[in-house]
């Protein structure tokens, strides 16, 4: 396929999803209707329509609407891309340009505009931070792999991907952290993938993973388990009893065989009964920190849902604390970047809760090292001896 046939392609999946369908759902069905397109023509199609997605504010400005071939006017005037070359109307490359069809430049555009978000939630961050965090929120998001660490080392994981033609260089500051530099796409049918000795697992969750306090043979609740990525990174770290927990046990549904693949043991509780040593709780969340990799959650996110959501995480909180042990410990995380979701969630917590303290808190930003993900560690004081 020409660079032309990709925005063609682009442009007739944008269309699905600005009637109301998932990303991920138009992507597939434009792959089953289009049988004659490879590899990397899908991975080139799926670059165009994710980018469009994460600047969809400021595509729509430059492209002069906010319609599908808008969008894609306004991406490539963006990128510097001569609209000319695939804009040409040649096969199956999209019809030319004309000039009504030019919006804004860059530099009338307004900072929230620039920042592709709406007015509300340019607004909900420091300045101090606004520009990178945003910047980094517009781009796309790198592949890093966790290396479970009771299959083999980092190095056994680089040697074995590259033998299925994945490039993985060490991340600099998270252990078992791999960036996947190369043919990403090939990952998932990689030996080392299918043998249990990789994940796929953003690296701040991992560094995240890594900083709750594990006992040495303890009883450790996930909480909010999810597909389980934080239970599996934490259980192949102490040898610990390890249980999970969901809301929404459906979402729970691979984590057994995932378990088995990494050659770790994790139980399945619907009903949680008694005191854990450890509670981890990744709460549902706006889920800011990684919208580069669902950018739809930026545009779709209402004040009101956020407030539902503060006041979900409030009753997990107080949930689990139920369920922790005298001297035990307590870790929220969330993938948000959000003070509301963070640190004022956790002293709101506290003021509910004065048997417990803060022990430690640490805030990861979005970067190129990861996404941005919030860690409160609580510890239930012991009873007082009389
Ligand atoms: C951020 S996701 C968890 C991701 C998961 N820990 C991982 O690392 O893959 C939040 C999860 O919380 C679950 N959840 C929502 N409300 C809950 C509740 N009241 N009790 C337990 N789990 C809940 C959701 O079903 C969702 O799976």
């Amino acid at each position: 396929m020409t660079p032309g046939a990709h925005v063609a392609a682009a442009i007739e999946i944008i269309d699905r999803i600005l009637a109301g369908e998932t990303a991920d759902r138009a992507l597939i069905g434009w792959t089953r209707r289009s049988r004659f397109a490879g590899s990397k023509d899908r991975a080139a199609i799926r670059d165009l329509v994710f980018s469009v997605l994460r600047r969809r504010r400021s595509a729509a400005a430059m492209g002069g609407a906010c319609t599908c071939r808008g969008l894609l006017i306004g991406l490539m005037r963006q990128d510097g891309v001569d609209l000319g070359a695939v804009f040409s109307g040649q096969g199956y490359a999209p019809a030319p340009v004309s000039p009504e069809e030019f919006g804004a430049p860059w530099e009338a555009l307004s900072p929230a505009v620039q920042a592709d978000v709406p007015d509300w939630v340019y607004d909900k961050i420091e300045p101090s931070r606004r520009d990178a965090v945003w910047s980094v929120l517009r781009q796309r998001a790198p592949v890093f792999a966790r290396v479970n660490r009771r299959a083999g080392s980092p190095e056994d994981a680089i040697r074995m991907l590259a033998d299925d033609g994945v490039q993985a260089v060490p991340h600099q500051k998270v252990m078992n952290a791999l960036e996947v530099v190369g043919n990403a796409r090939r990952l998932k049918q990689s030996a080392a993938y299918l043998d249990g000795l990789i994940e796929l697992q953003d690296a701040s969750s991992q560094a995240l993973s890594d900083l709750v306090p594990i006992p040495e043979g303890g009883r450790i609740l996930d909480f909010c388990a999810g597909g389980g990525g934080k239970t599996l990174a934490m259980a192949a770290r102490v040898e610990a009893s390890f249980f999970a927990h969901d809301i929404a046990p459906g979402r729970m549904v691979d984590l057994p065989s995932r378990a088995k693949r990494a050659g770790v043991e994790v139980t399945v509780v619907n009903d949680v009964i008694g005191k854990f040593d450890t509670v981890v709780c990744d709460v549902p969340c706006s889920g800011s920190g990684s919208w580069r990799r669902n950018p739809e959650g930026k545009w779709t996110l209402t004040p009101e849902q956020l407030a539902e959501l503060v006041s979900t995480q409030a009753n997990i909180l107080d949930e689990a604390a139920d369920l922790t042990a005298p001297g035990g410990t307590l870790a929220y995380a969330t993938c948000s970047i959000f003070a509301e979701e963070n640190g004022a969630q956790i002293a709101a917590f506290l003021s509910r809760n004065p048997s417990f303290v803060l022990r430690e808190e640490h805030y990861f930003e979005p970067s190129s090292k990861g996404d941005g993900f919030y860690l409160a560690i609580l510890g239930e004081a012991e009873p007082a001896v009389a």
